[in-house]
Protein backbone atom coordinates (compact mmCIF):
# COMPACT_ATOMS: atom_id res chain seq x y z
CA UNK A 1 0.00 0.00 0.00
CA UNK A 2 1.16 3.09 -0.90
CA UNK A 3 2.69 5.72 2.09
CA UNK A 4 2.98 9.66 1.00
CA UNK A 5 5.29 12.04 2.71
CA UNK A 6 4.56 15.42 2.43
CA UNK A 7 6.29 18.53 3.23
CA UNK A 8 4.27 21.72 4.59
CA UNK A 9 6.88 25.20 3.92
CA UNK A 10 6.81 27.73 6.24
CA UNK A 11 4.79 30.54 4.90
CA UNK A 12 6.52 34.50 4.64
CA UNK A 13 4.48 37.12 4.22
CA UNK A 14 7.50 39.54 2.86
CA UNK A 15 4.86 42.70 2.99
CA UNK A 16 1.49 42.40 4.06
CA UNK A 17 -1.33 45.67 3.71
CA UNK A 18 -4.09 45.75 5.03
CA UNK A 19 -6.49 47.98 2.54
CA UNK A 20 -10.23 47.39 4.26
CA UNK A 21 -12.24 45.29 6.32
CA UNK A 22 -15.52 43.26 4.61
CA UNK A 23 -18.80 43.15 6.63
CA UNK A 24 -18.20 39.89 7.98
CA UNK A 25 -15.28 40.95 10.31
CA UNK A 26 -12.36 39.45 7.70
CA UNK A 27 -9.65 42.11 6.23
CA UNK A 28 -8.53 42.90 3.12
CA UNK A 29 -5.12 42.14 2.25
CA UNK A 30 -2.54 42.62 -0.16
CA UNK A 31 0.06 40.67 0.44
CA UNK A 32 3.64 39.23 -1.28
CA UNK A 33 4.10 35.47 -0.02
CA UNK A 34 6.89 33.29 -0.11
CA UNK A 35 7.45 29.75 0.87
CA UNK A 36 10.93 28.77 2.94
CA UNK A 37 12.82 25.45 2.75
CA UNK A 38 12.15 25.08 6.47
CA UNK A 39 8.54 23.20 7.22
CA UNK A 40 6.34 20.67 9.39
CA UNK A 41 6.74 17.17 7.05
CA UNK A 42 3.56 15.07 6.74
CA UNK A 43 3.47 10.78 6.76
CA UNK A 44 0.29 9.09 5.43
CA UNK A 45 -0.55 6.07 5.53
CA UNK A 46 -3.79 4.02 4.30
CA UNK A 47 -6.33 3.46 7.04
CA UNK A 48 -9.34 2.83 7.94
CA UNK A 49 -10.47 6.02 9.26
CA UNK A 50 -8.60 9.29 10.04
CA UNK A 51 -6.24 9.64 12.87
CA UNK A 52 -3.20 11.51 13.94
CA UNK A 53 -0.15 12.01 15.93
CA UNK A 54 1.74 15.17 16.46
CA UNK A 55 5.50 14.62 17.08
CA UNK A 56 8.49 17.11 16.90
CA UNK A 57 10.43 19.69 18.38
CA UNK A 58 7.83 22.41 18.06
CA UNK A 59 4.97 19.77 18.89
CA UNK A 60 4.24 21.16 22.34
CA UNK A 61 0.54 22.81 22.51
CA UNK A 62 -0.51 21.75 19.26
CA UNK A 63 -3.62 19.67 19.22
CA UNK A 64 -3.84 15.82 17.94
CA UNK A 65 -7.85 16.14 18.18
CA UNK A 66 -10.32 17.00 15.76
CA UNK A 67 -9.74 20.91 15.80
CA UNK A 68 -5.90 19.89 14.56
CA UNK A 69 -6.17 21.69 10.67
CA UNK A 70 -4.52 18.35 9.50
CA UNK A 71 -7.72 16.53 10.39
CA UNK A 72 -10.08 19.06 9.66
CA UNK A 73 -8.21 19.16 6.09
CA UNK A 74 -8.30 16.03 5.22
CA UNK A 75 -12.05 15.53 6.18
CA UNK A 76 -12.76 17.41 3.22
CA UNK A 77 -12.26 14.75 0.88
CA UNK A 78 -15.40 12.73 2.89
CA UNK A 79 -16.19 9.32 3.17
CA UNK A 80 -14.14 6.83 1.66
CA UNK A 81 -10.23 4.84 2.47
CA UNK A 82 -8.80 6.75 5.51
CA UNK A 83 -5.03 7.42 6.54
CA UNK A 84 -3.20 7.50 9.85
CA UNK A 85 -1.19 11.09 9.68
CA UNK A 86 1.98 11.78 11.30
CA UNK A 87 2.76 15.70 11.50
CA UNK A 88 6.21 16.00 12.53
CA UNK A 89 6.22 19.69 14.16
CA UNK A 90 9.17 21.83 13.04
CA UNK A 91 7.54 24.79 12.93
CA UNK A 92 6.49 27.39 16.34
CA UNK A 93 2.39 27.43 15.87
CA UNK A 94 0.88 30.74 16.07
CA UNK A 95 3.52 32.34 14.71
CA UNK A 96 2.62 34.18 11.71
CA UNK A 97 4.63 31.65 9.81
CA UNK A 98 1.27 29.77 8.51
CA UNK A 99 2.45 26.57 10.40
CA UNK A 100 -1.19 24.90 10.70
CA UNK A 101 -2.16 26.28 6.85
CA UNK A 102 0.63 24.95 5.62
CA UNK A 103 -0.17 21.81 7.21
CA UNK A 104 -3.82 22.02 6.06
CA UNK A 105 -2.75 22.34 2.86
CA UNK A 106 -0.42 19.41 2.96
CA UNK A 107 -3.04 17.00 4.24
CA UNK A 108 -5.18 18.13 1.31
CA UNK A 109 -2.09 17.30 -0.76
CA UNK A 110 -1.24 14.07 0.46
CA UNK A 111 -5.03 12.54 0.70
CA UNK A 112 -5.64 13.48 -2.97
CA UNK A 113 -2.51 11.69 -3.72
CA UNK A 114 -3.40 8.59 -1.35
CA UNK A 115 -6.67 8.54 -2.96
CA UNK A 116 -5.33 9.29 -6.70
CA UNK A 117 -8.36 11.87 -6.37
CA UNK A 118 -8.46 15.64 -7.55
CA UNK A 119 -6.70 18.40 -5.19
CA UNK A 120 -9.90 20.21 -2.60
CA UNK A 121 -10.24 23.70 -3.89
CA UNK A 122 -12.71 26.42 -3.67
CA UNK A 123 -15.18 28.01 -0.95
CA UNK A 124 -14.30 24.65 1.46
CA UNK A 125 -10.93 25.42 1.29
CA UNK A 126 -10.57 29.28 2.19
CA UNK A 127 -13.22 28.13 4.76
CA UNK A 128 -10.69 26.25 6.78
CA UNK A 129 -8.29 29.14 6.87
CA UNK A 130 -7.54 32.40 4.66
CA UNK A 131 -4.19 31.30 4.48
CA UNK A 132 -5.13 27.89 3.26
CA UNK A 133 -5.35 28.10 -0.68
CA UNK A 134 -1.83 30.21 -1.05
CA UNK A 135 -0.22 27.40 0.96
CA UNK A 136 -1.70 24.51 -1.44
CA UNK A 137 1.04 25.22 -4.46
CA UNK A 138 3.41 26.74 -2.71
CA UNK A 139 5.15 29.37 -4.65
CA UNK A 140 5.78 32.96 -4.82
CA UNK A 141 2.26 35.30 -5.32
CA UNK A 142 0.32 38.33 -4.57
CA UNK A 143 -2.17 37.79 -2.76
CA UNK A 144 -5.72 39.44 -2.45
CA UNK A 145 -9.14 39.23 -1.12
CA UNK A 146 -9.02 37.70 2.57
CA UNK A 147 -5.75 35.91 1.30
CA UNK A 148 -7.42 33.49 -1.50
CA UNK A 149 -7.63 35.71 -4.59
CA UNK A 150 -3.58 34.39 -5.79
CA UNK A 151 -1.29 35.83 -8.45
CA UNK A 152 2.00 34.24 -9.45
CA UNK A 153 4.80 36.68 -9.02
CA UNK A 154 8.09 35.63 -10.37
CA UNK A 155 10.94 35.75 -7.64
CA UNK A 156 14.38 35.94 -6.96
CA UNK A 157 15.41 33.51 -4.45
CA UNK A 158 15.82 35.75 -1.07
CA UNK A 159 18.31 34.72 1.29
CA UNK A 160 16.61 35.03 4.86
CA UNK A 161 16.88 34.14 8.85
CA UNK A 162 13.38 33.61 9.91
CA UNK A 163 13.36 34.42 13.94
CA UNK A 164 10.98 33.46 16.44
CA UNK A 165 11.07 34.67 20.04
CA UNK A 166 8.87 32.03 21.43
CA UNK A 167 5.58 33.57 21.93
CA UNK A 168 2.31 33.14 20.50
CA UNK A 169 0.53 36.01 18.74
CA UNK A 170 -3.19 35.66 18.90
CA UNK A 171 -3.97 36.45 14.67
CA UNK A 172 -7.45 38.01 15.87
CA UNK A 173 -6.22 39.61 18.78
CA UNK A 174 -3.43 41.66 16.31
CA UNK A 175 -6.61 41.97 13.63
CA UNK A 176 -8.42 43.96 16.81
CA UNK A 177 -5.51 46.29 17.82
CA UNK A 178 -4.93 47.57 14.39
CA UNK A 179 -5.35 51.51 14.19
CA UNK A 180 -6.29 52.27 10.70
CA UNK A 181 -8.23 48.99 8.43
CA UNK A 182 -7.99 51.19 5.11
CA UNK A 183 -4.30 51.75 3.92
CA UNK A 184 -2.94 51.73 0.98
CA UNK A 185 -1.95 48.59 -1.14
CA UNK A 186 1.42 47.67 -2.22
CA UNK A 187 2.88 49.80 -5.11
CA UNK A 188 2.90 47.55 -8.72
CA UNK A 189 5.28 44.71 -8.68
CA UNK A 190 7.50 45.21 -11.13
CA UNK A 191 9.76 42.15 -12.99
CA UNK A 192 12.74 41.76 -10.20
CA UNK A 193 15.97 40.78 -12.15
CA UNK A 194 17.78 40.40 -8.79
CA UNK A 195 17.52 39.60 -4.95
CA UNK A 196 18.79 43.28 -4.10
CA UNK A 197 15.60 44.51 -6.66
CA UNK A 198 13.48 42.80 -4.81
CA UNK A 199 14.59 43.60 -1.53
CA UNK A 200 14.53 47.56 -2.17
CA UNK A 201 11.09 47.50 -3.44
CA UNK A 202 9.84 45.54 -0.45
CA UNK A 203 12.05 48.21 1.87
CA UNK A 204 9.38 50.80 0.32
CA UNK A 205 6.08 48.12 1.16
CA UNK A 206 4.86 47.34 4.60
CA UNK A 207 3.61 45.12 7.31
CA UNK A 208 0.28 46.89 8.76
CA UNK A 209 -0.11 43.99 11.24
CA UNK A 210 3.66 44.73 12.62
CA UNK A 211 2.88 47.75 14.52
CA UNK A 212 -0.06 46.47 16.47
CA UNK A 213 1.86 42.79 17.07
CA UNK A 214 4.34 45.08 18.81
CA UNK A 215 2.20 46.62 20.85
CA UNK A 216 0.68 43.24 22.04
CA UNK A 217 4.46 41.76 22.11
CA UNK A 218 7.05 44.17 22.43
CA UNK A 219 9.39 41.31 22.08
CA UNK A 220 9.13 41.52 18.39
CA UNK A 221 11.03 45.11 18.50
CA UNK A 222 13.82 43.37 19.83
CA UNK A 223 13.79 40.49 17.32
CA UNK A 224 13.42 43.04 14.48
CA UNK A 225 16.48 44.86 15.72
CA UNK A 226 18.72 42.01 16.63
CA UNK A 227 18.36 40.99 12.64
CA UNK A 228 18.58 44.43 11.60
CA UNK A 229 22.15 44.14 13.65
CA UNK A 230 23.18 41.18 11.70
CA UNK A 231 25.98 41.47 9.34
CA UNK A 232 24.96 41.75 5.94
CA UNK A 233 20.85 42.02 6.69
CA UNK A 234 19.45 44.54 4.17
CA UNK A 235 15.48 44.50 5.47
CA UNK A 236 14.01 42.98 9.14
CA UNK A 237 10.24 42.81 9.11
CA UNK A 238 7.34 40.72 10.72
CA UNK A 239 5.76 38.05 8.46
CA UNK A 240 1.84 37.78 8.90
CA UNK A 241 0.81 38.33 12.68
CA UNK A 242 3.77 37.92 14.37
CA UNK A 243 5.54 37.12 16.14
CA UNK A 244 8.00 35.57 13.84
CA UNK A 245 10.53 38.04 11.98
CA UNK A 246 12.61 37.45 8.68
CA UNK A 247 15.73 39.27 7.88
CA UNK A 248 17.18 39.25 4.42
CA UNK A 249 20.54 38.98 2.84
CA UNK A 250 22.25 39.37 -0.15
CA UNK A 251 23.56 36.24 0.14
CA UNK A 252 23.00 32.40 1.52
CA UNK A 253 26.62 32.36 2.99
CA UNK A 254 25.24 35.55 4.90
CA UNK A 255 22.07 34.55 5.83
CA UNK A 256 23.81 30.81 7.73
CA UNK A 257 26.60 33.11 9.32
CA UNK A 258 23.70 35.76 10.51
CA UNK A 259 21.57 32.89 11.94
CA UNK A 260 24.32 31.32 13.64
CA UNK A 261 25.37 34.49 15.51
CA UNK A 262 21.90 35.28 16.46
CA UNK A 263 21.29 31.59 17.82
CA UNK A 264 24.73 31.58 19.59
CA UNK A 265 23.78 35.25 20.77
CA UNK A 266 19.86 34.12 21.72
CA UNK A 267 19.40 30.29 22.18
CA UNK A 268 16.08 30.49 23.99
CA UNK A 269 14.36 31.72 20.29
CA UNK A 270 13.43 29.52 17.37
CA UNK A 271 15.71 30.29 14.23
CA UNK A 272 16.07 29.19 11.06
CA UNK A 273 17.88 29.89 7.57
CA UNK A 274 17.44 29.64 4.07
CA UNK A 275 16.31 31.33 0.48
CA UNK A 276 12.86 32.28 0.03
CA UNK A 277 11.00 31.50 -2.55
CA UNK A 278 9.14 28.55 -4.51
CA UNK A 279 8.87 25.34 -2.51
CA UNK A 280 5.83 23.64 -4.77
CA UNK A 281 8.47 20.61 -5.94
CA UNK A 282 9.94 20.35 -2.46
CA UNK A 283 6.19 20.12 -1.33
CA UNK A 284 5.07 18.00 -3.50
CA UNK A 285 3.67 14.52 -2.33
CA UNK A 286 6.21 11.77 -2.01
CA UNK A 287 6.32 7.97 -2.32
CA UNK A 288 7.64 6.35 0.68
C1 LIG B 1 -2.46 37.23 9.10
C2 LIG B 1 -2.19 36.15 8.07
C3 LIG B 1 -1.53 36.79 6.82
O1 LIG B 1 -1.17 35.83 5.85
O2 LIG B 1 -1.27 35.14 8.46
P1 LIG B 1 -0.87 34.43 9.89
O3 LIG B 1 -0.44 35.46 10.86
O4 LIG B 1 -2.05 33.65 10.37
O5 LIG B 1 0.27 33.51 9.50
C4 LIG B 1 -3.51 35.51 7.58
O6 LIG B 1 -4.36 36.47 7.02
C5 LIG B 1 -4.29 34.76 8.61
O7 LIG B 1 -4.82 33.64 7.95
P2 LIG B 1 -5.42 32.39 8.77
O8 LIG B 1 -4.62 32.18 10.02
O9 LIG B 1 -5.56 31.26 7.82
O10 LIG B 1 -6.80 33.00 9.15
P3 LIG B 1 -8.21 32.36 9.54
O11 LIG B 1 -7.99 31.11 10.33
O12 LIG B 1 -9.08 32.31 8.34
O13 LIG B 1 -8.75 33.50 10.50
C6 LIG B 1 -8.31 33.70 11.84
C7 LIG B 1 -8.78 35.06 12.28
O14 LIG B 1 -7.93 36.06 11.71
C8 LIG B 1 -8.67 37.21 11.32
N1 LIG B 1 -8.50 37.42 9.87
C9 LIG B 1 -7.87 36.50 9.10
C10 LIG B 1 -7.68 36.73 7.76
C11 LIG B 1 -8.15 37.95 7.20
N2 LIG B 1 -7.98 38.22 5.92
N3 LIG B 1 -8.78 38.85 8.00
C12 LIG B 1 -8.94 38.61 9.32
O15 LIG B 1 -9.50 39.45 10.02
C13 LIG B 1 -10.09 36.97 11.75
O16 LIG B 1 -10.23 37.51 13.06
C14 LIG B 1 -10.18 35.44 11.83
O17 LIG B 1 -11.15 35.03 12.76
N1 LIG C 1 -1.45 21.65 12.45
C1 LIG C 1 -1.42 22.67 13.30
N2 LIG C 1 -0.25 23.26 13.62
C2 LIG C 1 -0.23 24.31 14.47
N3 LIG C 1 -1.30 24.82 15.07
C3 LIG C 1 -2.49 24.29 14.77
C4 LIG C 1 -2.60 23.20 13.88
N4 LIG C 1 -3.90 22.89 13.77
C5 LIG C 1 -4.58 23.75 14.56
N5 LIG C 1 -3.75 24.58 15.19
C6 LIG C 1 -4.15 25.69 16.08
O1 LIG C 1 -4.08 26.88 15.29
C7 LIG C 1 -3.51 27.96 16.05
C8 LIG C 1 -2.75 28.88 15.06
O2 LIG C 1 -1.60 28.20 14.63
P1 LIG C 1 -0.85 28.52 13.23
O3 LIG C 1 -1.69 28.09 12.10
O4 LIG C 1 0.51 27.90 13.34
O5 LIG C 1 -0.78 30.10 13.30
P2 LIG C 1 -0.15 31.14 12.30
O6 LIG C 1 -0.93 31.01 11.01
O7 LIG C 1 -0.34 32.48 12.97
O8 LIG C 1 1.30 30.80 12.16
C9 LIG C 1 -2.64 27.30 17.12
O9 LIG C 1 -2.70 28.03 18.32
C10 LIG C 1 -3.22 25.89 17.27
O10 LIG C 1 -4.01 25.76 18.45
Amino acid sequence: MSQFEVFAPAKVNLALHVTGQREDGYHLLDSLVAFAPVGDMLQLSPAESLSLKVTGPESRGVPEGPENLVLKAAALYGPGPGAAIHLDKCLPAASGIGGGSSDAAAALRGMAALRDVALASGAAVVKLGADVPMCLDPRPARTEGIGEELTPVALPPLPAVLVNPRVEVSTPAVFKALASKTNPAMEPIPAFVEAADCIAWLARQRNDLQPPAVALAPVIAEVLAALSALPGCKLARMSGSGATCFGLFESDAAAEAAQAQLAAAQPGWWSAHGALGDQAAKAAPRLR
